[in-house]
């Protein structure tokens, strides 16, 4: 289990981040990857490790959520949308911390793309991701991406065990679908994202919750690029 996967992390420099006024700015990292992957978790104990402010999606709060599981086609424009309102809203007030404190985030805003390509039609994808670019590009950016893949029986075990009643009966079909449009997506990263160092963990094998050994392996992992926030010991 401590072998590291083919996809695991090299030991490559880590892109220095810049915030929109081109001066030098703190560690910046999301992680990211389909439904029920560990997104949340990841980043919170990234958190609790290095001592990085913890900035997470809003899920609780979102009145839209139920009604896009009930039916997808019909309520797709709207979850699309709120989905990218609200993250630019958050990253908007990230931009004043990222001078001074580090961030970590259970989500990229390059999430919406893949979502949004898979549950807009064509022509209103196209509209939507018109204002995408022009919303994303002044938005401060990651400067490191956690990549965690899965299986789709692993996204279905723990989509199972956390037990969100509007997740209950997701189609299988749509999770894969998403699964595999994550997989195209990272598979062309380091392209896509000049800007940042993409680091991926196989989530089949590293149970970061229960595994200690996993859990060392992971953070052990990140500590190559990621600094420690300023005061915070190694816990380990
Ligand atoms: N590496 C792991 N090994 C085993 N269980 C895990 C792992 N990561 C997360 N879990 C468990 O899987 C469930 C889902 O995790 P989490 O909520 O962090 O996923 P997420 O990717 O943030 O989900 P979403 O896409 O809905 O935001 C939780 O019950 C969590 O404890
Ligand atoms: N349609 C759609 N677009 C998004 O940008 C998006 N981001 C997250 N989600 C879904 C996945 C989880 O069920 C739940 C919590 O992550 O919300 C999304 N759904």
């Amino acid at each position: 289990m401590s072998q590291a996967h083919p996809l695991s992390p090299d030991t490559a420099p880590t892109p220095h981040s810049r915030n929109s006024e081109g001066t030098s700015a703190q560690t910046f990292v999301a992680v990211e990857g389909p439904i029920g992957v560990g997104k949340t978790t990841l980043a919170t104990l990234i958190h609790e490790e290095f001592g990085y402010h913890l900035l997470l999606e809003t899920v609780a709060d979102n009145p839209i959520l139920p009604l896009f599981y009930r039916d997808r086609e019909r309520w797709a424009l709207h979850i699309e949308t709120f989905f990218l309102v609200d993250r630019i809203e958050q990253l908007e007030r990230t931009r004043e911390l990222l001078p001074h404190t580090p961030v970590v985030s259970d989500y990229h805003i390059l999430k919406n793309l893949i979502f949004s390509r898979e549950n807009l039609p064509p022509r209103k994808f196209a509209k939507y991701e018109t204002l995408y670019r022009i919303y994303t590009e002044d938005l401060p950016r990651p400067n490191v991406i956690v990549y965690l893949r899965a299986s789709l029986a692993t996204l279905q075990y723990r989509i199972a065990l956390r037990g969100r009643e509007y997740e209950k009966d997701m189609d299988p079909a749509y999770l894969e679908r998403i699964r595999l449009a994550y997989e195209a997506y990272f598979a062309d990263a380091p392209r896509r994202h000049p800007e940042a160092k993409i680091l991926t963990f196989d989530g089949d094998s590293l149970d970061f919750v229960h595994d200690p050994e996993a859990y060392r392996f992971v953070m052990a992992e990140l500590e190559k690029h990621l600094p420690r926030a300023l005061g915070r010991e190694v816990r380990r």
